[in-house]
């Protein structure tokens, strides 16, 4: 069984001391940086844009994994490659041509992630699982971080890894929103291959070691 990862979302990082934040992600034993780009038109916030991407990338060490929660997202994926986005994911329910969209990435050289959102079918991956790296399961609506966690997220964990087994694809299963300790475990038991956490890990008194414990729980 390989080793069950780690993203700490940067959307819920102190902002005003941003560099110390992503010092301590790569002094920690999180695997990636998980970076939230959001219009205010596909979902109801703006996060952050370019210059805050390429100042992380400049000082992270680890695997740059770009969620982009934006309308029409052709228009910047070379943008996103040269910035340092490692992983580049995009909405299914954001993209016309999500085929001609997921080859446009991977012709970048980055790996491909596609996106659901809560109410949508794990079915609809069906002609597309076996031309992508990565699926990320929001298990919130996307747009904000510090929300509940949604229960019907392992249902839909364990159908996408039965598609995954059924069509024999290589894919990763992500989740994103409301990870903690206390679903983290049931979330890998169903199949996740990657839990992505803001609140819970920024917000905590000791960011190194709740990272250190959601990483020992999702691999015991
Ligand atoms: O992308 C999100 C919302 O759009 C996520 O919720 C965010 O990445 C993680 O935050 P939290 O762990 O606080 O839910």
């Amino acid at each position: 069984m390989s080793s069950k990862l780690i993203a700490p979302s940067l959307l819920a990082a102190d902002f005003g001391n941003l560099q110390r934040d992503i010092e301590m992600v790569n002094s920690s034993e999180a695997d990636w940086f998980h970076i939230d780009i959001m219009d205010g038109v596909f979902v109801p916030n703006i996060s952050y844009g370019m210059p805050v991407l390429k100042a992380i990338s400049k000082h992270a060490k680890k695997t740059i994994d770009v969620h982009l929660m934006i309308v029409d997202p052709d228009r910047y994926i070379k943008t996103f490659s040269d910035l340092g986005s490692d992983i580049l994911t995009v909405h299914y329910e954001a993209c016309t041509h999500l085929h001609r969209t997921v080859q446009a990435i991977k012709a970048e050289g980055m790996k491909a992630g596609v996106a659901l959102n809560p109410h949508t079918n794990i079915n609809v991956l069906e002609d597309i699982i076996n031309d992508i790296d990565l699926v990320l399961i929001m298990s919130v609506n996307p747009g904000f971080g510090g929300q509940s966690f949604i229960e019907n997220t392992y249902n839909k964990v364990k159908q996408l890894k039965q598609l995954i087994k059924d069509k024999n694809a290589n894919v990763m299963i992500e989740i994103d929103g409301g990870v903690t300790n206390k679903n983290a475990k049931q979330l890998v038991d169903a199949g996740a291959d990657a839990l992505v956490a803001g609140s819970y890990v920024f917000k905590s008194d000791n960011q190194i070691e709740t990272i250190k414990d959601l990483k020992a729980l999702a691999n015991s």
